[in-house]
């Protein structure tokens, strides 16, 4: 049995932080960092059943093309995608009345959709990349007994070695997308390689304003950097603990990202809200049509 202190629920049976109860969340899920975003995608559902908010995390079910989806917010940053994924897993996996843990599990699939820097000078401003790997540049995965299990043992050596004496604070973890989502989300509109996400939009990311970087020229190892044939494309601060998450849970997982700013030739789009929106009628339609 699951103690109070470890799955804490609120007065009215919700889960502590997103204030959903089961049955609120279907099994696709779109997750966004930006809360506005949520209203976006609203927008083109039907058969809306709620719209819950509580703190970065707010929260709505309806149908596109017929298809039941949830669109959860997650705020910035891997610490939330650990309180998100625990929570939607507990909400489908965890008997909220007896506390146990549920004995038939169920699957979810996840769908981030995010905005994301480049680091290839031909991955331009406004293009689609899908992380068909992502490397965590932050350290959450390592405190579940079961990382080495879903993690790519081989490219975090290589990895290790590219950000050579480094490695104390950082020992980068990559963990691989759901095959069966980047089959439907793939085409060619979209980019795709290995995402870095990174525990911090400036330094962390190579952007110095009045704070300079240990890693030099981090940003330039990391585009010439290849592994099998991959490169790295772009920055961003949550697939890495999305993808491990989902993949110790059993669920399956993919992130999809507007290119908002291209570190390698200096330029950002700062007005990217309509291409946000391009973006979600294009993953909408290839998770509900699979064309
Ligand atoms: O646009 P979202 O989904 O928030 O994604 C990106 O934007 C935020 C930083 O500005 C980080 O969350 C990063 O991952
Ligand atoms: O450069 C960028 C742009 C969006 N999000 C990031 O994490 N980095």
């Amino acid at each position: 049995m699951i103690s109070d202190s470890e799955l804490i629920l609120n007065p009215d049976g919700s889960v502590f932080h997103l204030h959903l109860k089961p049955g609120q969340i279907a099994n696709t899920i779109i997750l966004v960092g930006d809360p506005n975003r949520v209203d976006v995608i609203k927008s083109m559902f039907t058969d809306i059943e709620y719209q819950i908010a509580n703190r970065e995390y707010v929260s709505t079910t309806g149908k596109f093309n017929d298809t039941r989806i949830t669109v959860v917010s997650t705020g910035v940053g891997i610490g939330n995608i650990d309180i998100v994924m625990n929570e939607l897993d507990a909400l489908v996996n965890i008997d909220f009345e007896s506390r146990e843990i549920k004995k038939e599990k169920k699957k979810l699939e996840f769908i981030r959709i995010g905005t994301s820097g480049s680091l290839q000078k031909d991955i331009p401003v406004n293009s689609y990349v899908i992380s068909e790997k992502s490397a965590g540049f932050d350290n959450l995965l390592y405190f579940y007994e079961d990382e080495g299990k879903v993690v790519n043992e081989e490219f975090r050596r290589l990895l290790r070695i590219l950000i050579g004496g480094h490695s104390i604070f950082l020992n980068p973890y990559v963990v691989d997308a759901s095959e069966k989502l980047l089959d439907q989300l793939k085409s060619k509109e979209a980019f795709s390689g290995i995402t870095i996400t990174s525990p911090g939009f400036y330094v962390p990311q190579g952007r110095e304003l009045r704070l300079s970087k240990k890693l030099k020229d981090i940003n330039q190892k990391l585009s010439d950097f290849e592994y099998h044939g991959y490169k790295i494309t772009n920055y961003e601060m949550e697939s890495s603990a999305l993808y491990g998450l989902a993949k110790m849970l059993g669920h399956e997982a993919i992130a999809i990202c507007l290119v908002i700013a291209n570190r390698l030739n200096n330029q950002a789009n700062e007005n990217y809200r309509d291409n946000v929106k391009e973006l979600i009628a294009y993953v909408l339609h290839k998770i509900t049509n699979h064309d």
